[in-house]
């Protein structure tokens, strides 16, 4: 469920005179996603969506994921373009909640990802890297490696009621990352979308009938950080198989694609493995901290921690990048 604020009628209609959008023509709330409230919009001048943002984002952030967004469709990404108002701002406010409107992108996440999206999705990870050159504005990862620490101690109360000694495999693997993760200025460093899970990457089929990435959505978890890092996500997200098996065809099509438009330098390739135990740890420990901490009878769907303490124990023994298709 994701429409926590409900809008009427009146104030989007007071909310659209603000823009050059023309006449309402329709408007539902969209049930996917946890984080926003978001509806789907039609006016005159065509589709949108329309976002409230809700607690768990700062409003003094909103500026840089709008304008790294403006910044990287006006690169040629594919990804939500902010509409402006009438006075040209983009951030607003509606039924108390900040707002925006960005376009609609057209387009399906995969229920189930084949080997034939890794090489599109590497593709447009790597473009949309490059699309992000030359934003000036910065935001730190608070999802990062001094983040995890802190996220750690939150379920240190009831991460054992999850799985019996998870709490302490967790700070031995959290010592082994923190001791290897790369330092400053070893790795490039750029814009990162830091969650470009399948739901967040529209795809339609191209001429050729095969898969091709129509749209990359959901920046607000983005930040500056390792450009690798985003891979490692990406490996951790698209290159396993229901039962766990890491698929090495996929991470080998998605790697390759990737280095296709932007090498990998070799500092990059040495850091693949640990930069994929902290993304595997960083899901891991979100997950768990809402395990624990959400009140049983939320309208919100829980994400299965252990998912990830099993792609972080193969990432443990996978201690190289030959062993992770690269
Ligand atoms: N620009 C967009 N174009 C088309 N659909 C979108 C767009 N942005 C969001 N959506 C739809 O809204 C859903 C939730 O969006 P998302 O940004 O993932 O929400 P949340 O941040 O709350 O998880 C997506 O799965 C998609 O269906
Ligand atoms: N991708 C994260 C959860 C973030 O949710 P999103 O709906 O904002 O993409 C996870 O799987 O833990």
């Amino acid at each position: 469920m994701a429409v926590y604020t409900e809008v009427t009628d009146e104030a989007l209609r007071a909310f659209l005179a603000d823009y050059a959008l023309g006449e309402l023509v329709a408007f539902r709330g969209i049930a996917e996603g946890v984080e926003n409230s978001n509806y789907a919009l039609k006016t005159e001048a065509g589709d949108f969506i329309l976002t409230l943002y809700e607690k768990r984002v700062d409003p003094a952030e909103l500026p840089y994921f709008l304008g790294l967004m403006d910044h990287m469709a006006g690169r040629g990404l594919a990804c939500p373009t902010p509409v402006h108002g009438r006075d040209g701002q983009s951030l607003r406010s509606l039924a108390g909640r900040p707002a925006a409107i960005v376009t609609f992108l057209p387009g399906v996440w995969p229920r189930r990802v084949r080997p034939e999206h890794c090489a599109p999705l590497g593709r447009a990870l790597a473009e949309m890297h490059r699309a992000g050159e030359g934003f000036a504005v910065t935001r730190p990862n608070a999802l990062g490696p001094s983040g995890w620490s802190p996220l750690l101690d939150g379920c240190r109360a009831r991460g054992d009621e999850v799985q019996a000694g998870l709490i302490a495999e967790l700070d031995v693997a959290l010592a082994g990352i923190l001791a290897a993760w790369p330092s400053e200025g070893a790795l490039p460093v750029g814009h990162v979308h830091a969650d470009l899970f399948p739901d967040n990457v529209f795809f339609l089929p191209g001429e050729d009938g095969k898969p091709r990435v129509s749209g990359l959505i959901d920046f607000y978890f983005a930040c500056t950080d390792l450009l690798a890092y985003d891979v490692a996500v990406c490996l951790n997200a698209w290159c396993f198989e229901p039962d766990y098996a890491f698929n090495v065809t996929k991470a080998r099509a998605l790697l390759s694609a990737y280095d296709g438009v932007r090498h990998f330098s070799a500092a990059e390739r040495a850091a693949l493995p640990v930069l994929c135990r902290g993304a595997a740890l960083r899901f891991l420990l979100t997950r768990l901290y809402d395990w624990t901490h959400t009140p049983a009878g939320a309208l919100v769907t829980r994400k299965d921690p252990l998912e990830y303490l099993r792609k972080l124990r193969f990432f443990a023994q996978a201690d190289s990048a030959a062993a992770l298709g690269l």
